[in-house]
């Protein structure tokens, strides 16, 4: 079964590339966890000359990836300011009806969202169990990375905001304490109610927080306002097109998704412009 899993991921990881790659690539964003490896993996097998491009890495998995790869990584601090990302690829612990994701199962979540944020387009690799009309369907929390010292502070802010109990995630060995991101900080599993979409408050549907029901957009802004919060693991708002249409660069929300299914096909998911 596991097998299964890791050929949709591979799947998908091959269209993705092949539909988004672009000719004569400059920069392009490499995410983190295990589906990204496919992608990786992808790009190498186009054949195509890799030599003169820079790829920039979300983390420490993510540039030993690149590294392993013989690929040139080049990480985001030293990037020349201004630089744009041709596009960048990543992977997604649940993806909506209208392209929101939830980020940071593994624990990457903030070099993933200034990544994306950076790119002219930012794509999601998946498998199906990640395809979802809402996000928390399946999937059961939100990961926010905070600062260690405001943990506490967080914990109690995002029950009153009816996450029910959310808790600091802690290394696999509980000896070793919580989980340290790359920025050495810690992360906070907020569950919540399946959340809405704009579609849903349009529709008449109140995603205030009334009652612990929040719409997606909402919910993130909400949680980024909490003074210790670094950043949160939900994708949402512009694509990078409805971005640059402003005057913009880059969008937290990916422009496409692709999601591996069980019988071997890949199903898309495409914004809207
Ligand atoms: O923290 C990890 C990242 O946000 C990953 O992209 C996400 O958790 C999906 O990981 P995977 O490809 O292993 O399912």
């Amino acid at each position: 079964m596991a097998s299964a899993v890791e050929a949709a991921k591979r799947a998908a990881a091959q269209v993705a590339v092949k539909n988004h790659y672009p000719a004569n690539a400059k920069y392009v964003g490499i995410g983190s966890g295990t589906t990204i490896v496919y992608v990786v993996e992808a790009i190498k097998a186009l054949g195509v000359d890799t030599s003169l491009t820079k790829y920039v890495p979300t983390g420490y998995q993510s540039k030993q990836l690149i590294i392993s790869a013989g690929l040139t990584a080049v990480t985001f601090d030293t990037l020349p300011e201004g630089t744009v990302l041709d596009v960048a690829f990543d992977g997604a612990d649940e993806v909506d009806d209208e392209l929101n994701c939830i980020k940071g199962g593994g624990a990457c979540l903030f070099q993933e969202k200034i990544v994306a944020l950076q790119a002219k387009e930012f794509i999601c690799v998946a498998d199906s169990r990640k395809l979802q009309p809402r996000l928390l369907k399946s999937w059961k929390y939100i990961p926010i990375e905070v600062a260690p010292i405001a943990a506490n502070r967080v914990l109690t802010k995002l029950r009153e905001m009816g996450s029910i109990n959310p808790t600091i995630r802690m290394n696999t060995t509980p000896k070793e304490g919580p989980l340290k991101t790359d920025q050495d900080f810690f992360i906070i599993d907020a569950p919540f109610q399946a959340l809405l979409t704009k579609a849903d408050v349009a529709a008449g549907q109140d995603g205030s927080g009334k009652n612990g029901v929040w719409e997606v957009n909402a919910l993130s802004r909400a949680i980024k306002e909490i003074v210790g919060v670094l950043e949160v693991g939900i994708f949402s708002g512009l694509t990078g097109p409805q971005t640059q249409a402003l005057g913009g660069l880059g969008g937290e929300k990916p422009v496409a998704a692709y999601f591996g299914m069980p019988d071997g096909s890949v199903s898309s998911r495409h914004a809207t412009a």
